[in-house]
């Protein structure tokens, strides 16, 4: 680990436990805005790209890797400072005639995944979009949730851990779970008849599971374990009706994975990803895509004067 990232996680420390508006009334639902946000802590400093986080993006096999390809692009689009996609060998040829910046490797199974996962640079996995739902894909589940590396569980790999209990228990604080409502329910089942509001379900849920969870919707809540949670509204002000596309979830994990590269906290990796999210597809309107979503990244960096 060079110079650089060491001074980057030492100057993410002091915004993240000291500064950061969020952090100030932990118990209290915060609303995540741009005047609760730092968005100093979005620039990149000095250092080369190793210094900025490799992140890992586990793809689905042959015609199911799109939802992936998003994934790794938008944590590269976020600023990580590498991302290679985790390819079965199948669809290998398919992802390769896709990407560019993104690099790949060859994942055959679990034990190469953990192979990938245990260099020590990788700081960040996402696992899920496309994924499928077979045992097969369940190992693969297993292996970055026992590599203990910040990781994101989306999509299938949320449907897969709603299924069996062993995946479940190995969940922790530096997990994010980022369900729709209708993975919400399967993960959580009974608990959005027993919790009245939104964010009571989903402080109850991140308990429960021991992770951060990122209940997604126009009304987005993200809940830690520890009971700090956050929620941003993107029904009024800030409407984006745009995001309901296939693939704007893919995106988000994206983001979210990007900023686990870089240093961020699993919490705010959510939190400040949820922003730009939102902010990306308002700056893009009508007509948006999941890809637009992607590009429209550095023009949301730019307003802010990163
Ligand atoms: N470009 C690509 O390659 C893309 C690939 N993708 C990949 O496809 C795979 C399947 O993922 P998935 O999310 O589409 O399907 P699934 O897990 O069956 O859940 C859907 C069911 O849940 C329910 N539901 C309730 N509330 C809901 C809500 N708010 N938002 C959404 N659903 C809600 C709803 O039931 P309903 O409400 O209609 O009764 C619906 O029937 C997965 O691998 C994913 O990564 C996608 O990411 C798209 C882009
Ligand atoms: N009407 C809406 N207003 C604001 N955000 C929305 C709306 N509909 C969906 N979203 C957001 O778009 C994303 C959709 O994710 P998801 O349902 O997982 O889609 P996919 O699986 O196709 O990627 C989530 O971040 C969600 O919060």
């Amino acid at each position: 680990m060079g110079r650089g990232r060491a001074w980057i996680s030492r100057a993410q420390m002091v915004y993240l436990y000291r500064d950061d508006r969020l952090e100030r009334d932990p118990m209290q639902p915060i609303a995540i805005t741009s005047e609760t946000l730092n968005f100093d802590l979005l620039a990149k400093g000095q250092g080369h790209k190793f210094d900025h986080g490799h992140a890992v993006v586990m793809t689905g096999g042959a015609g199911r890797t799109g939802a992936a390809r998003l994934t790794g692009r938008a944590a590269l689009r976020i600023g990580a400072g590498l991302v290679t996609l985790a390819v079965p060998p199948a669809a290998q040829m398919e992802v390769a005639m896709h990407i560019t910046a993104l690099m790949l490797s060859r994942v055959a199974g679990p034990e190469a995944l953990t192979e990938l996962a245990s260099d020590k640079r990788i700081g960040a996995i996402c696992i899920g979009p496309g994924l499928g739902l077979k045992p097969a894909q369940a190992a693969l589940v297993e292996a970055v949730l026992d590599s203990g590396k910040p990781c994101v569980l989306d999509a299938d790999a949320l449907t897969l851990i709603a299924q069996d209990p062993a995946l479940r228990k190995r969940l922790g604080p530096h997990c994010v779970l980022t369900p729709h409502a209708g993975e919400f329910k399967r993960l959580f089942k009974g608990l959005s008849e027993d919790d009245a509001t939104k964010v009571q379900q989903c402080l109850t849920a991140a308990q429960t599971a021991g992770a951060v969870v990122l209940y997604k919707g126009a009304m987005t809540v993200i809940a830690h374990p520890d009971g700090r949670v956050a929620t941003h509204d993107s029904t009024a002000d800030r409407a984006a009706p745009w995001l309901a596309t296939a693939g704007a979830g893919d995106v988000l994990s994206g983001m979210i994975t990007g900023l686990l590269a870089r240093g961020f906290a699993p919490i705010k990796a959510a939190q400040y990803a949820t922003w730009l999210h939102v902010e990306a597809a308002r700056r893009f309107g009508p007509g948006l895509i999941a890809e637009d979503l992607i590009e429209e990244i550095p023009h949301v960096f730019a307003a802010l004067n990163l």
